[in-house]
């Protein structure tokens, strides 16, 4: 869907970008990863042109971008700019409805499209004759979704899009964001900074240091199977909260506790530990029902499901 080969872009004497190729395929969510000035939004900008690269090539459904108009190509890509870039002297319902103006979109369809997204978005009707300023970073930058989604693009380039907000904030938006179903079906460049936010949300992430390429691949794979040093010293630090986004319990199955018979509710096994300690944790649950391989049922409590990883961890640096 997306390709870039052996991409190159500088800054006069800066390398940003050196000879950066991947592929991206449909409705795949790929995460741009590194530290400030890696080349990340550069590698991002060259995808819809606001950024030339010196050299390589670009292609999107097998179409070398180099041959659209600009203009055109842009219309076609949604875009979540960094800090949101809302006209400030605009309402919200006119910054979301700048491209569809552009498209000569008529009025009707405009005002049920927005309408449509203010509410997938959970914005309330009253912010759309509002000005940026008077909405909080969190509702702002749903603006700035809401804007990118509008004329429902195949294809979505966000940069740092939760970057202003806060920790709390951050961390709803993003569940928001991997629950919506309208994104689901996009294919999606995303940049971030955030090795967490790039675990939640990718399906593969592009490692990236000094311009290049360090890895891509899975968050597990990046997780345990890192092919250098730098990518092992990108993701020590928070190692065991990755390790419980990454793992579910399908993967520990066997390190769980005997299969017993239950007619209840249950959860199914591709529940990340992560998220199984969030229900034991926040339901008040003292046990979890799975379902697993084979219709086979397990209960966990909190000190299984722990045992459980603690083993699979164990056999994994081993391996
Ligand atoms: N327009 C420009 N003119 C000159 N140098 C630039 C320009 N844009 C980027 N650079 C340089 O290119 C390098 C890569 O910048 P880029 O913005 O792509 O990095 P990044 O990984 O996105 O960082 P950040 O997360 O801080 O935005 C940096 O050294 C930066 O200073």
């Amino acid at each position: 869907m997306i390709e870039l080969k052996e991409i190159s872009k500088k800054f006069g004497d800066t390398q940003a970008v050196k000879q950066v190729s991947f592929s991206v395929a449909r409705e795949e969510t790929l995460v741009l990863l590194g530290t400030s000035g890696c080349g990340k939004t550069t590698t991002l900008k060259m995808i819809n042109r606001l950024i030339e690269p010196d050299a390589g090539q670009i292609l999107i459904n097998n179409e070398n971008i180099i041959d659209e108009d600009p203009d055109v190509l842009r219309k076609g890509i949604g875009y979540v700019m960094q800090n949101i870039g809302l006209f400030p002297h605009y309402t919200i319902a006119e910054n979301i409805a700048l491209v569809p103006k552009l498209l000569k979109w008529d009025k009707a369809k405009i005002v049920s499209r927005t309408q449509e997204l203010i509410e997938k978005l959970h914005l309330p009707e009253s912010t759309l004759t509002m000005y940026p300023h008077e909405l909080s970073g969190g509702q702002q930058q749903r603006v700035g979704l809401a804007r990118a989604l509008i004329t429902d693009p195949s294809v979505l380039l966000m940069d740092e899009p939760f970057g202003a907000l806060d920790n709390v904030t951050r961390t709803s938006i993003q569940k928001e964001f991997k629950a919506l179903e309208e994104l689901k079906r996009k294919t999606i460049v995303m940049v971030t900074h955030d090795v967490l936010e790039a675990f939640e949300l990718a399906d593969r992430i592009c490692l990236m240091d000094k311009g290049e390429v360090v890895q891509i691949g899975t968050p597990k794979e990046l997780l345990y199977q890192p092919t250098n040093d730098f990518a092992k010293r990108f993701l020590a630090g928070q190692k065991l909260i990755l390790e419980f986004k990454v793992v579910n319990i399908q993967d520990i199955w066997t390190y769980l506790p005997q299969e017993i018979v239950h007619r209840g509710e249950t959860e199914t096994a591709d529940l990340s530990i992560w998220e199984a300690m969030e229900l034991l944790r926040n339901k008040d649950r003292s046990e979890l029902f799975i379902s697993g391989p084979n219709k086979a049922i397990k209960s966990i409590n909190f000190e299984q499901l722990t045992s459980g990883f603690n083993q699979y961890q164990n056999a994994q640096h081993h391996e």
